[in-house]
């Protein structure tokens, strides 16, 4: 049996996808015991990382080469601009978060994922493109899927988690993983570059809600 393409970039990941996937973050915003400093650090940073998302999603609607696939990266362009954007104005005014929303300056791993974000984008390449939106998403996914329910009380913790896993998102990932499967092996150097290094990106990002 083949692996499907996605898979076989995902195992190259490691050991940073299992660090990320199985990260302190992770596993107390789903135990609703995250602090609040850390939390507040990680979504100042995550609404940035979600401006140069947008930008990305822009770029997949640029180059696919399929309308369905335009479709699709358009409607998540809305919930990424609607919902979710929502949940980061909602989540800091529960926080206090205030200036430092502004202030504050990128941290390496925002810096990191901008300039790639940006390269990809650039490169006019849609398997680079969607290398990174796969691993944004999907990596996600995999960690919102296993949280345990109950969710944690606090709407800050359970909808980071439930915007990452719901019946659309989920349908979302899958279209990612068998576009990535259907372009990216004609890119093959390309999109493992590229995906390895977002995956190390996601891995430094939830470290930095540490520092
Ligand atoms: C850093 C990062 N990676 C992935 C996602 C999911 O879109 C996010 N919100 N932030």
């Amino acid at each position: 049996m083949t692996e499907r393409y996605s898979e076989q970039l995902r195992a190259l990941s490691e050991p940073d996808w299992s660090a990320a996937t199985e990260h302190r973050f992770v596993r107390e915003l789903c135990a609703g015991t995250i602090a609040p400093g850390p939390m507040r650090r990680y979504l100042i940073q995550d609404h940035r990382f979600l401006d140069s998302f947008l930008r990305l999603l822009g770029a997949a609607i640029a180059t696919a080469d399929t309308m369905e696939a335009r479709l699709r990266f358009g409607r998540s362009a809305g919930v990424v601009s609607g919902e979710e954007n929502t949940y980061f104005l909602r989540a800091f005014a529960s926080l206090g978060v205030g200036a430092e929303r502004d202030t504050d300056p990128d941290s390496a791993p925002t810096a990191g994922f901008k300039a790639l974000m940006r390269e990809a984008a650039e490169s006019g390449s849609y398997p680079a493109v969607l290398s990174v939106l796969c691993v944004a998403e999907w990596l996600y996914l995999d960690w919102a899927m296993r949280a345990p329910r109950p969710l944690p009380a606090d709407f800050v913790h359970a909808e980071w988690i439930t915007l990452h896993d719901n019946p659309d998102f989920r349908q979302f990932v899958s279209v990612l993983r068998s576009e990535l499967d259907r372009v990216g092996p004609g890119s093959d150097a390309e999109c493992r570059d590229v995906f390895r290094r977002a995956v190390a990106l996601e891995r430094q990002f939830l470290d930095d809600a540490y520092a």
